[in-house]
């Protein structure tokens, strides 16, 4: 294939009638143009209807729907020059604006009870506050003299996501080949996605980004990461820029499915939500000018995130992800102890207040965040760092504890779970009769242990454990950044002057 080929229509070309999409309108994008996904060695010719990802597929289309719900039509889209568009990529100007994004991120995410970790909404938050804060990437030049401007990029291509209500995945990381070596130390300079030519066209990227959660996915952002390490200023391991998900040269091989085709009753989670993970390959991928948002530049690349705004807007989604997730385990965990009648005991009590106490400090982090947010450089209306840092360190580190309360409230009944089949088949009325709940019947209780189940011991609960301790990047390089960032000079300042007060008392208060 030569680089004619592997052309890209135009953002003009791909466009369509601005505003939020339908789920069927959502799909039918999907069927005529497939992300280029392999699985168990085959290529996936039709996400929508592939055993693997059929299931998910339908469950975005339901977020879409979700939109044009007269329920929530008003809260999940809003109405700028008599186009109706997603929430999610509504500029926030004041304090309440962030009260409705946040509101609108929470019935989104309680769609999939806060396990849809890479729901759109995610990204729309970064392509929104990267399109405002577009003039951050003004730095960044191609090295040949061709006459494009990134910052315009950045805006005309958050426009585009926005018109056409596109689905975003992103990839940061690069392949964990040999974390003791930089990217260019490696055998091949190729391994980790790196420029290899401008062209009048655009520009050549090769090599590999490790982690891609949705890749059942119109576009794929590779936004800058923060995580480039380099000895110099400029780097061919420094870009940004978007493709589509069928961009000529570019496979997404995807990890073993969650969902293996089992009824919603017997994998509530697994069978709806299987957001699939990919590792992405960019065979020489001729990234259109029009897509390029950053070149070179490792400073520029590593501060993108924070210099944009981008990362708290996509903080503030996720507090409110994990809000809407910690709220699913507290029902979860109630409706065990109330099916079983062991609330009565004290330790179960204590299991259950640790389960509160983690979702209050969440709710306080969200409500913190927008109390104390303020507008940016760009005018943006941008959630407070410190909650949403406070957040971001907390929950990784505190996640597991939810699946394993699960556990040692449900005991074996998060085990014993005979399937719809076994319900329906020979010992079905004995299933009936020594399965049934305190509170309610062999089905009703078995619908729940399952969910519980699929929450906290299934391999979807796996996966989700491992999602939460990474997600939002290394927990240990997490702590080192927000000790970094911290400024505890009012604290030390306090201790000094403790320290140096005379005798028993502060006279009067000085001091104090
Ligand atoms: C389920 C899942 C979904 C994900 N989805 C996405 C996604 O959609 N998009 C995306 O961009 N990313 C995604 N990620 C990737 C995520 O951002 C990374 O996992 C995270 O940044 C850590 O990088 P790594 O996995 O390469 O780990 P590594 O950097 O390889 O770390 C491995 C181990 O080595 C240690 N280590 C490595 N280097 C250092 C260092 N310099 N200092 C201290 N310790 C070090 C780490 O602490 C860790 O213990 C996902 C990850 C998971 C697990
Ligand atoms: O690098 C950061 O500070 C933010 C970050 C980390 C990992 C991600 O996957 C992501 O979407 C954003």
């Amino acid at each position: 294939m030569t680089v004619a080929d592997k052309k890209i229509p135009s953002m003009a070309e791909m466009s369509g009638q601005p505003g939020a999409k339908t789920g069927a309108e959502f799909l039918e994008r999907l069927r005529r143009n497939p992300p280029t996904l392999y699985i168990d060695g085959q290529r996936v010719e039709d996400p929508t209807t592939h055993p693997s990802t059929k299931n998910m597929s339908a469950s975005l289309a339901g977020l879409y729907d979700l939109q044009h719900s007269p329920e929530y039509r008003d809260l999940l889209t809003f109405e700028e020059g008599g186009v109706r568009y997603g929430r999610s990529f509504m500029v926030p100007r004041t304090k309440e604006d962030l009260r409705t994004i946040g509101e609108a991120h929470r019935v989104r995410a309680n769609y999939g009870l806060g396990f849809l970790g890479r729901a759109p909404d995610y990204m729309n938050a970064n392509v929104m506050a990267a399109g405002e804060g577009a003039d951050y990437f003004a730095r960044s030049k191609p090295k040949g003299d061709y006459a494009v401007d990134f910052s315009e990029n950045m805006r005309r291509y958050a426009r585009f996501v926005r018109d056409n209500d596109l689905c975003l995945t992103h990839a940061l990381t690069n392949p964990q080949v040999n974390r003791a070596k930089l990217e260019g130390e490696l055998p091949d300079p190729y391994i980790a996605l790196g420029i290899v030519e401008e062209t009048p066209e655009g520009v050549i990227v090769r090599g590999a980004r490790m982690m891609a959660t949705l890749p059942i996915a119109d576009e794929i952002l590779i936004f800058p990461s923060t995580v480039l390490r380099s000895n110099d200023k400029e780097s061919i391991y420094a870009m940004g820029f978007a493709v589509p998900c069928n961009a000529p040269g570019i496979s997404f091989q995807c990890r073993e499915p969650i969902d293996v085709g089992r009824d919603p009753e017997d994998h509530p989670l697994s069978s709806r939500f299987d957001e699939q993970d990919a590792f992405v390959i960019f065979d020489d991928v001729l990234v259109p000018w029009e897509r390029v948002f950053l070149l070179y530049d490792v400073e520029l690349a590593n501060n993108a995130y924070a210099g944009t705004g981008a990362v708290l807007h996509m903080a503030y989604q996720v507090v409110n992800l994990k809000v809407a997730k910690t709220e699913a385990f507290l029902g979860t965990a109630q409706s065990i102890v109330n099916a079983i009648g062991s609330g009565q005991f004290q330790h179960v009590q204590s299991k259950m207040a640790e389960i509160i106490v983690m979702l209050e400090i969440m709710k306080g982090l969200e409500v913190a965040a927008r109390e104390q947010a303020e507008p940016n450089e760009y005018g943006v209306m941008t959630p407070a760092r410190r909650p949403l840092d406070a957040a971001r360190n907390y929950y990784p580190a505190n996640h597991a504890r939810l699946p394993e309360l699960l556990q040692l409230l449900g005991a074996s009944g998060i085990i014993m779970m005979p399937s719809k089949a076994d319900r329906e088949g020979p010992l079905g009325e004995q299933i009936a009769r020594f399965l049934q709940a305190g509170n309610a019947s062999a089905e009703d209780r078995l619908k729940l242990f399952r969910l519980a189940w699929d929450m906290g011991m299934s391999s979807f609960a796996g996966r989700q454990e491992l999602y939460e301790r990474y997600f939002f990047g290394d927990p240990v390089r997490m702590h080192s950044a927000l000790y970094e960032v911290y400024d505890s000079t009012e604290a030390v300042q306090r201790i000094q002057d403790f320290l140096n007060r005379d005798g028993m008392y502060a006279e009067g208060g000085k001091n104090q």
